[in-house]
């Protein structure tokens, strides 16, 4: 593709990055839309970025659907909300591209500044301006009409995207201090809406609320994104957060993407141990792969398909650890931790004593593994278990 805007957005004297967007999409005209089914597809391919002697990204490349959300997860330092920001058009690449709607937003010696891209940005704390009110914030930078209809109809616009992410529209008078912090999210969500980008940058948006808030600000924002058909990108390092919230998650290490999949296949079927100990808790085991199955201190396991023979490190989740009286597995409770909802259980493994008890000669005596259970269930230090393993395990080199 030539390196080349296809159109030329109009100046806006506010700040792109405080007011969440840049063009408006109405001030379009038809032959400056971008193709419509191109319009909110994201490619980056690529991207490089050092900040003095360090380099932040490596080679970054996504792609993400029109409409669809993608979380950015990975370790504090990695380069996420660096990625972000170039994305948004506040920092600009060493090298890449950046295309959205089809349009070149960076290539080569092109680059369109952020209040130039039709991208919505939402910062973690909001960035609201604090000495206007919520309407005037969301308000911002929207195209008015003037005189007395004109501020008529940005009263409505301002009622309409209040509803939109669930406020009351008599919120609009208040200012921003006087709104909790889960509100202040949804008033720079409505504000960065406003514009009606193509595409929504959420920067740790949720991260400074609380626990219970943070599930229902989330749910409402990607909901209301979800519904209006914004192509939306979170970065976050909390990895329940995204595997919750996305249709696709990338994680991102070392200002790499390690892994870029759905939640389901990046949590069950991670690329190597430590994008699989990141995206949560991993049972980690010696073993021997033969074919479709290993051989491991929990007896014999069927494998995810893998090219991998010989000697193998295994990875479960705890919650395929299953108790079950049954169950070919020993193991005998050392302790168990309650949180509520479940409790883990560490367990050390017993070798099979009696017939229908699997536990493999690789069993080493004193192996502690952990499972996880329903918080009911709350088995006393001592108690043996018998313990089944439910799904596939997945099988990395020895070294990874
Ligand atoms: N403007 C800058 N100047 C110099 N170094 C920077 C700049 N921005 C980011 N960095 C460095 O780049 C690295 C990656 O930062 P970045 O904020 O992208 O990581 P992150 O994955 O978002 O981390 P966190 O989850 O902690 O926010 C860090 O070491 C950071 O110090």
């Amino acid at each position: 593709m030539t390196p080349t805007a296809r159109r030329t957005a109009p100046s806006d004297p506010a700040s792109a990055q405080a007011t969440g967007t840049a063009t408006s999409a109405a001030s379009r005209t038809a032959s400056e839309q971008p193709y419509a089914a191109e319009r909110g597809r994201l490619e980056v391919a690529d991207l490089a970025k050092r900040f003095g002697a360090q380099q932040v990204l490596r080679g970054v490349t996504l792609s993400v659907e029109p409409g669809s959300t993608t979380a950015i997860v990975g370790p504090s330092g990695s380069g996420k909300t660096t990625l972000l920001r170039l994305i948004a058009g506040f920092e600009r690449a060493d090298a890449g591209t950046v295309v959205l709607s089809g349009r070149d937003l960076a290539a080569g010696d092109l680059w369109v500044p952020a209040h130039h891209r039709d991208v919505g940005y939402v910062a973690q704390d909001g960035a609201l301006f604090p000495h206007l009110t919520v309407g005037q914030n969301i308000a911002f930078g929207m195209e008015r009409a003037a005189g007395r209809a004109g501020r008529r109809a940005t009263r409505a616009r301002v009622g309409e995207l209040l509803e939109m992410v669930s406020l009351d529209p008599a919120l609009a008078d208040r200012r921003p201090h006087e709104v909790s912090g889960g509100q202040q999210q949804r008033v720079a969500l409505a504000r960065a809406l406003a514009r009606e980008p193509e595409l929504m940058l959420l920067d740790e948006s949720f991260s400074a609320l609380d626990a219970g808030l943070r599930v229902a600000t989330r749910r409402t924002v990607g909901g209301v994104l979800r519904d209006a058909g914004i192509t939306t990108v979170l970065v976050t390092h909390d990895q329940a957060e995204a595997l919750s919230f996305a249709d696709q998650v990338a994680v991102m290490r070392d200002g790499r993407l390690a892994q870029v999949d759905s939640p389901l296949e990046v949590y069950t079927r991670p690329v190597d141990r430590a994008t699989a100990e990141f995206l949560g808790d991993a049972v980690m085991l010696e073993a021997w792969a033969d074919g479709d199955t290993a051989t491991c201190s929990l007896g014999t396991v069927r494998l995810a398909p893998t090219a991998h023979r010989g000697r193998v490190q295994l990875m479960l989740r705890p919650e395929q650890i299953r108790v079950d009286e049954h169950g070919p597995i020993r193991g005998v409770v050392l302790d168990t931790d309650y949180f509520g909802p479940e409790s883990t259980v560490r367990l050390e493994l017993r070798p099979g004593r009696e017939p229908g008890c699997e536990t493999s000669t690789l069993a080493r005596e004193g192996q502690v593994i952990i499972i996880r259970h329903s918080s009911a269930f709350i088995a006393p230090r001592g108690t043996e278990l018998r313990l089944r393993i439910e799904g596939e395990a997945i099988a990395f080199q020895p070294d990874a």
